[in-house]
This record gives structure tokens, C-alpha cells and sequence, in this order.
């Protein structure tokens, strides 16, 4: 079984991520992760604190000349601005718990139900956590599942779709690496040039206005193979898991599978995938609306996940609240946050979809080795092809 867990606060020394299980001899290089990390700190729209990190991964164990050993990997993400909150944040009794005390809850943040809940006074013991800051663990995390997907022939893309009221147009037919390129060139992950220019507009306004902006993103699985999943139980469905960890995301608010919610609007035969059969191609279909999961198992097709992501919290326009202690009501103010982080979220997407599925693809297949889960991975390749 592949597990994880992450640890850390936003303004602590570091981020830390524990995985456990996974398979020896998988190789796996810091710049690697570092790419992805980067990609996670880009996107246009975001505050300043991504100007004082350059996140960069280090492993303190698990991996020994560039490749897993199969004993549990810890991998650590220095916070930069650590160094502007250790006094602050100091674990010990020498913290200046009475500096930059939060008692002004943010509409749309943690921070209400948090202090309430965990009875915090000062709302940074609860902001510290649900900062999306933790996400750079799950994407380094993310990663080593992804370095076990493409060993096993599976590929991840991930792209943005809307942003705001701009939605990208995108063809249909699009392949693999034209997607990919496209997407690397944009700095808001949208494959559509007209409207990533727009998209830059209204990030823009938004500014302006003291306001911020959500989206939605789309992750995409090429090279699933048929099975991963199953129907024979809720928890072991691979569309609930791919669901649950999505919206595990911060201000992650709407996850549909393929078509999702538009199912819902049409009839069957404009939803419902029809099954043909080639002697070459075994079973295929030639539309794909399930996303490539019908009863909670992967179907061959290409998996597709998207996700609706809600407008930042913080904004420099401030909302009403009422203060902690005072009970007064107060319009906020910040200091400093995202406008937008809705190309951050989809790298983030793409890491959690890649950990699923590297761990339904473990519950397949199994083994202890790359050699013996690749073994197993390409004879059920040629057995479905065969069936
Ligand atoms: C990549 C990323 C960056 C984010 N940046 C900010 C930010 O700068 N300011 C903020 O208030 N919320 C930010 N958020 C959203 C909050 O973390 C999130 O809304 C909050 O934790 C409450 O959780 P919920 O929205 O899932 O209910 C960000 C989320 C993500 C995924
Ligand atoms: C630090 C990251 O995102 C942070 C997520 C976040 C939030 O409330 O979720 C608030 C902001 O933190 P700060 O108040 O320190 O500027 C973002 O910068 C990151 O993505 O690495």
C-alpha cells in the first residue's frame, strides 16, 4: 500500500511529506521535482510571497544514487520566509506569541470554523495550516507517483480551461504532446493563446478592483489501463478517490469526471460512451464522456478530471467580518495574497490525480520492484488486448 503524509506550517522552517510504500529502483532526480515545484510557483496572478520562495526539494531518505530504495522516502521544502517569521513562529516558550496576533477572520478562509473548532484565539494557529503553501509537499509528493506512472506508459497533462468569465476554447482533437507544448508555453497553463491573453486582462482587473478570480482546471490521463478501481465497493471506486483528492485541494469547490455535470442535461444517447470492437484495437469507443471511468473502474480511455476552483479569499477590497475578540465588526485588511492561483491549482491537480492513480495502479499490480510491477503492467497490456 502507497501512503503519504505532509507536515509543516506555511511560515514554519519547512515542509515535510513522508511516503511509504513505494516500489524499489524507481529513478527519480531532485531537478525533476524542482520542475514541477517551479511550474506549482508560476502563473500570473500571484502575490508576493512567490517572489521570496524558490521552492527546491531535498530527500533525507528513501533514495540512494537516483533511484527509490523502497524504504519511506522524506522529502523537505525549505521555507524562505521562514526567516521573517522565527520569532513568530518559534516552537519554544521564546515565541512572540503577542506579535501580528490574527483575531480578523477571513469570509471564504479557515479561519472562523478553525478557531472555533481547535478554541484558538490567535487565528494564525489555524492559517498557518490551511495555507495552500502545503500544497508544495503534495506536489513533490505528486511527482514520484508521476515518475511510477511513466515508467508504466502513463502520462498526466494538466491545462486551465476558464479563468473567471473567460473560458479557452479548446479542440477536441488536441493530441498528447501538442497539448503539452502549448501548455508549456503559456504562463496561465491555457493551451488557447487568445484566450490566455484575455484571461491576463481580467487578472488585471481584478487587481485593480481589490477583487480576485477562480477557474477551472482539467487534468488528463493518457495510458490508463483497463481495471484500476473497482465496483465492487464506494471507497474502492477510482472516480470517488479521484473526486476526494481533488477536492482535498484548497478552494477546490467542484470536481466532475469527464462530462460531469452536463450529463445531467441531456439524454443517455448524447452521454453513453457505444463499445466497438477491431481485432487490432480490442474494445474501444470512439467518443469518450465517461472520462474514462465507467463503474468505478478505468476503461482504457484517457481519464479526465476537471475542477472548479472559488475566488481567492483575501482580498485588498476588504469584506465584512466581525472581530474574534472585540466582536466588532471591521472590513479587512491584507497585507498581501494571490489574485488568482488557478494555474498553481492545476499543477497541484495534476499531482494528487498522479498519486491516485500510481496507487491504483499499485493495488492492481503490486510487487516490490520497477522490474516486477513493470512485468505485470505489460502482460495485462497484451492480455486485454487479447481478450
Ligand atoms: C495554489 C493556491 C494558492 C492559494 N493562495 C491563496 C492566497 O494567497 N490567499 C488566500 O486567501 N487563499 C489562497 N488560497 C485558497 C485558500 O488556501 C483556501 O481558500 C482556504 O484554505 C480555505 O479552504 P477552502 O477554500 O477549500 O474552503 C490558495 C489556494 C491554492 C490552491
Ligand atoms: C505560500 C503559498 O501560497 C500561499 C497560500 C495562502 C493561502 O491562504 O492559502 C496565502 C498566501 O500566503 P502568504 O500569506 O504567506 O503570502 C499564499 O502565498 C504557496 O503557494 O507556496
Amino acid at each position: 500500500m502507497l501512503r503519504f503524509l505532509t507536515a509543516g506550517e506555511s511560515h514554519g522552517p519547512a515542509l515535510t511529506a513522508i511516503v511509504e510504500g513505494m516500489i524499489a529502483g524507481l529513478p527519480i532526480t531532485r531537478e525533476y521535482i524542482n520542475e514541477q515545484l517551479a511550474r506549482r510557483q508560476g502563473g500570473y496572478g500571484r502575490g508576493g510571497r512567490m517572489k521570496i520562495e524558490k521552492d527546491q526539494v531535498r530527500f533525507l531518505s528513501g533514495v540512494r544514487g537516483g533511484r527509490t530504495t523502497g524504504s519511506p522516502i522524506t522529502l523537505q521544502i525549505v521555507n524562505k520566509d521562514w526567516d521573517n517569521w522565527s520569532d513568530i513562529m518559534a516552537p519554544g516558550p521564546e515565541a512572540h506569541l503577542h506579535e501580528r496576533v490574527v483575531t480578523r477572520p477571513r469570509p471564504g478562509h479557515a479561519d472562523l470554523s478553525g478557531a472555533i473548532k481547535y478554541r484558538h484565539e490567535d487565528i494564525r494557529n489555524v492559517l498557518e495550516r490551511s495555507s495552500a503553501r502545503e500544497t508544495a509537499a503534495r506536489v513533490a509528493v505528486g511527482t514520484l507517483a508521476r515518475c511510477l506512472l511513466e515508467e508504466l506508459g502513463v502520462e498526466i497533462v494538466g491545462f486551465v480551461r476558464r479563468i473567471g468569465s473567460v473560458e479557452a476554447v479548446i479542440e477536441e482533437d488536441l493530441g498528447t504532446s501538442e497539448l503539452q507544448k502549448r501548455t508549456a508555453r503559456s504562463q496561465l497553463l491555457c493551451p488557447d493563446p487568445q484566450a490566455e491573453e484575455a484571461m491576463v486582462k481580467e487578472i488585471d482587473r481584478a487587481r485593480e478592483n481589490g477583487d480576485s478570480l477562480g477557474g477551472i482546471f482539467e487534468i488528463r490521463a493518457y495510458g490508463v489501463p483497463v481495471g484500476l478501481g473497482s465496483h465492487v465497493h464506494w471507497d474502492r471506486k477510482l472516480d470517488s478517490r479521484l473526486a476526494g483528492a481533488v477536492m482535498g485541494i484548497q478552494a477546490i469547490k467542484g470536481v466532475e469526471i469527464g462530462m460531469g455535470f452536463g450529463t445531467a442535461a441531456v439524454p443517455g444517447s448524447q452521454v453513453h460512451d457505444e463499445i466497438y470492437y477491431s481485432p487490432d484495437r480490442g474494445f474501444y469507443r470512439n467518443t469518450n464522456r465517461a472520462g474514462g471511468i465507467e463503474g468505478g473502474m478505468s476503461n482504457g480511455e484517457p481519464v479526465v478530471v476537471r475542477a472548479a476552483m472559488k475566488p481567492i479569499p483575501t482580498l485588498y477590497k476588504p469584506l465584512l467580518s466581525v472581530d474574534l475578540k472585540t466582536r466588532e465588526p471591521f472590513e479587512a485588511s491584507v497585507e498581501r495574497s494571490d489574485v488568482c492561483a488557478v494555474p498553481a491549482a492545476c499543477v497541484v491537480g495534476e499531482a494528487v490525480v498522479a498519486w491516485e492513480l500510481a496507487c491504483a495502479m499499485m493495488e492492481k499490480f503490486g510487487g516490490d520492484s520497477l522490474e516486477e510491477i513493470k512485468e505485470r503492467v505489460s502482460q495485462w497490456r497484451q492480455l486485454v488486448r487479447q481478450v
